[in-house]
């Protein structure tokens, strides 16, 4: 059997702090007086620190909503997106950030940006907190990226291993030990 057991710190409550400011400030220059307009999409479960912490930052009149997916089992993707809650607001012919905690293999994002733009939206952007893609292979655009992650295991700030961990305010790597 397998305990999980945390690892190094990769980046610490005060990197993250630092890093939402950031990306709030690019968000606010780019949509100006058009922020109210924007509806922002948490993807949970491991968006909802991002998108509190996001969303308090860029402040004013923003609307926002979420939906649900799961790909993850354990600590590898199963390659299968599966949409477990869907959305209450209607995107056709908006602007739609979504936000994401991490962005990995890119193929759950890519898969809700193609359901969005398939749906009507008029623009489908993306903002994430970590990037783990190595290359930028991955043939889609991510428009706002808090910080490069190292292709480990991470947990912690939203990311989760079968459902621990998630609340931690800094990132850790996650040791897998033999017990
Ligand atoms: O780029 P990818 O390889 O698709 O990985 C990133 C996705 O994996 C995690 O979600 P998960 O499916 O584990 O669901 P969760 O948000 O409930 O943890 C994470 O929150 C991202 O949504
Ligand atoms: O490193 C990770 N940790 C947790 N969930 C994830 N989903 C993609 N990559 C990760």
């Amino acid at each position: 059997m397998k305990r999980a057991q945390l690892g190094t710190t990769v980046f610490t409550a005060a990197q993250i702090s630092q890093m939402v400011a950031r990306v709030a400030t690019e968000i606010q220059q780019d949509y100006a007086d058009q922020i109210s307009e924007v509806i922002f999409v948490g993807v949970m479960k491991g968006a909802y620190l991002w998108m509190g912490d996001l969303l308090r930052a860029i402040g004013g009149d923003v609307q926002m909503d979420y939906l649900r997916v799961g790909s993850y089992l354990n600590d590898g993707s199963t390659g299968e997106v599966t949409l477990l809650d869907d959305l209450r607001l209607d995107v056709t012919g908006k602007t739609v950030i979504l936000l994401d905690e991490v962005i990995d293999s890119g193929l759950t994002l890519l898969w809700l940006k193609e359901l969005l733009q398939a749906r009507g939206a008029e623009a489908v952007k993306i903002a994430v907190a970590f990037d783990k893609r190595q290359t930028q292979q991955v043939a889609f655009p991510v428009d706002y990226i808090g910080a490069s992650a190292p292709n480990d295991f991470l947990v912690g700030y939203g990311m989760d291993y079968n459902d621990h961990f998630r609340n931690l305010s800094y990132i850790a790597t996650l040791d897998l030990v033999e017990v």
